[in-house]
């Protein structure tokens, strides 16, 4: 087992922001991503889960996929009032602080922190770095936003908060504090300004690449970012019938025209009355005055001491509240029920008028790809046409002088397309029409006049193969000549190169995904980059669930570059999930790929995986 399981993150971002003229400084943009995400992406490999100590905008760090913990104590009394917050919250023996401003932390925080913790029996274990002061001297700079802390020391921190001192380190003197060398100081760099903010931005300021990331290649979030903020919605929509909206995108909000149900009423067979008229330590009996059945209009006048038979979906009567189910019942004769004390309580089901959907609330909200419950909603409405987006045209062809098609016989040196059989699958599945262009040759006058012609007619272009440096890896030089290219190679693996751009011809342009040839890296580079594009075009939601779960075995990883690896998630004896690596990760083996039911997600800050270590899963179906 691992260190991770005993630490739980934290991520201070509850402080007013002063220095930056009081914005959310965990929600400043940075390299793609918000600061937040930057330090969320570097700890959450490190421990068992994270969490964000904010105080404002907490939906927005609620959607990065932690839980918010808002200072329990008022008004902005800085980070030890977030230490104490998470102290109280954390469910595991430590917990581990980093600032939100610190985009840059050690992938090996947690780690290091710990085994000064154990090594020295401490209560809390801080970074410290050596630094140079004004005149050239070295000191040892102390980073208490960075420490790993047990949760046994609250109450000496809330006796020290409750002295009125808030500075950070202060309380050290009533536990025992390891203090632990870090060399790299660049690593604790934050972001305290604007300014800071600007110059930590541009490419010189990147902190050194590991082993295994490439300085000219974009990082993982960064192109997306880049591709979402590159792309524009197609804005066309259509209405259709019920039935012919499911899968497709809807184009506004379905506002509810009626309350459903429409009135209160019995959710059980069996006798309504006023709960009220119940006695404490007695058996009660009502008079049967009438039957209701479902589906009739009541407007019975229901006096003191009777009751009605009533079926399920019955309208209740006028000042009824409780339906005693007839099972329930003590005694039932032709004309009275008798409840028995405690049998049951005031209010019992009644369904209430609306409780499903209120007239003129929104039931549904524009970008909700309609599934089959949707469909049903819609339904229960009365609602017979809905608005959805148009479908997307989508374009693709495989390029490679090596390929042949399925009939075609197979020449020495030659091997079968079958990019163009996953991206098929793959783009119905998204709801795309598709226009399959077949195979074209590795020769620049065939890809140029495919390419031109695919945008002529499609809202985007897919292709796969001759993307990278080769002697006849065309594609992004005629990208550029027919538009241009956003970026062509990502720090992550498999999928390294593929570029993103748009191209133009004749008047028309299509957006253009050059996917790498190798079959399983064009199927990542599909699923983590052309999906959530194509989704952004529809002006449909693309967020993936990602599930944690636990690594049955060690996997190797490079640190430096995101890497996804095909995996089968399943539950374990102890009903937790667990994950293992389908065989060999080769590019080009695309039966591990078959043999998968999931992508684990490896982040670029992460090295290898130990048994034990949770790690990020995205899988491939859901439920219809
Ligand atoms: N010097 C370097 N060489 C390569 C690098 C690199 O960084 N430096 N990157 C490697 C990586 S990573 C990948 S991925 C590939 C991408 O290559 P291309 O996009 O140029 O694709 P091709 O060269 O055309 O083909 C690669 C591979 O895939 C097979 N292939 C292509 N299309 C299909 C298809 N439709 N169905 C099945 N298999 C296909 C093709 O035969 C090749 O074996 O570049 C590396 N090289
Ligand atoms: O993208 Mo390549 O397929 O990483 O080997
Ligand atoms: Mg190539």
């Amino acid at each position: 087992m691992t260190h991770q399981n005993s630490i739980t993150g934290m991520i201070l971002a509850g402080g007013r922001g002063t220095r930056m003229g009081r914005v959310d400084k965990g929600l400043q943009p940075f390299r793609g991503a918000t600061l937040a995400a930057h330090v969320l992406l570097r700890l959450a490999p490190q421990v068992a889960g994270v969490a964000i100590n904010a105080n404002r905008n907490q939906a927005t760090y609620e959607a990065m996929g932690a839980p918010v913990w808002p200072d329990d104590m008022q008004g902005y009394e800085g980070p030890l009032a977030g230490l104490q917050t998470g102290l109280r919250r954390c469910a595991t023996e430590l917990l581990l602080t980093a600032p939100c401003d610190s985009p840059f932390l050690p992938a090996d925080l947690a780690q290091r922190l710990l085994a000064a913790l154990r090594e020295q029996d401490a209560d809390l274990a801080v970074a410290v770095t050596m630094e140079a002061d004004e005149s050239g001297d070295a000191y040892q700079r102390v980073h208490p936003v960075f420490s790993l802390v047990k949760t046994g020391v609250l109450p000496q921190l809330s006796a020290y908060l409750d002295s009125g001192a808030r500075r950070m380190d202060g309380w050290y003197k009533s536990i025992r504090v390891a203090q632990v060398l870090f060399d790299d100081a660049a690593a604790f760099r934050n972001i305290n300004t604007l300014a800071d903010l600007k110059d930590m931005e541009k490419p010189a300021a990147r902190p050194a690449l590991q082993a295994g990331g490439d300085p000219d290649a974009m990082d993982v979030e960064q192109a997306q970012r880049v591709i979402h903020d590159y792309i524009e919605p197609v804005r066309t929509v259509e209405k259709v019938a019920l039935r012919a909206a499911l899968d497709r995108v809807l184009a506004a909000d379905i506002v509810s025209p009626i309350s459903v149900p429409a009135h209160d009423n019995s959710a059980m067979d069996g006798y309504a009355f006023r709960g009220a008229e119940l006695l404490a330590g007695a058996p009660t009996t009502f008079r049967i005055t009438a039957v209701v059945l479902a589906g009739r209009p009541c407007a019975l006048r229901i006096g003191p001491g009777e009751c009605v038979r009533i079926m399920t979906g019955g309208v209740m009567p006028e000042g009824l509240d409780t339906v005693l189910p007839q099972e329930l019942a003590a005694a039932i004769t032709a004309d009275s029920v008798t409840v028995a004390p405690g049998s049951i309580a005031t209010g019992a089901n009644r369904r209430f008028k609306g409780e499903d959907l209120m007239a003129g609330a929104p039931a549904l909200r524009k970008g909700k790809t309609v599934r089959p419950a949707d469909l049903g909603l819609i339904a229960s409405l009365g609602i017979a046409e809905v608005a959805v987006r148009r479908r997307l045209r989508v374009a693709f062809f495989s390029t490679g002088d090596e390929l042949r098609s399925i009939g075609e016989p197979l020449d020495a040196g030659c091997i079968y397309d079958s990019n163009r059989y996953t991206l098929y699958g793959m783009l119905r599945r998204l709801g795309c029409d598709v226009v399959d262009m077949g195979t074209v040759p590795d020769d620049p006058r065939a890809l140029e006049e495919a390419l031109r012609s695919a945008c002529e007619s499609a809202d985007a272009v897919l292709t796969t193969g001759g993307v990278s440096s080769g002697d006849v890896d065309y594609i992004r030089r005629i990208m550029a000549e027919l538009g241009e290219v956003a970026f062509w190679k990502m720090n992550m693996r498999p999928g390294r190169p593929m570029a993103f751009g748009r191209i133009g011809s004749n008047g028309r342009g299509a957006y253009l995904f050059g996917l790498p040839g190798n079959p399983v890296a064009a199927m990542v580079g599909f699923y983590f980059f052309a999906r959530p594009a194509l989704l952004r075009m529809m002006g449909a939601e693309s967020a993936l669930p990602v599930l944690r779960a636990r690594s049955a075995q060690a996997i190797r990883k490079k640190p430096g570059r995101t890497e996804y690896q095909r995996g089968i998630l399943s539950v374990n004896g102890d009903g937790e999930r667990e994950v293992r690596i389908t065989g060999s990760q080769g590019s080009g083996i695309l039966r591990s790929m078959s043999e998968a039911n999931c992508m684990v997600v490896l982040p670029a800050a992460q090295g290898d995986a130990a048994v034990g270590d949770l790690v990020d899963v995205v899988l491939f179906d859901g439920l219809v």
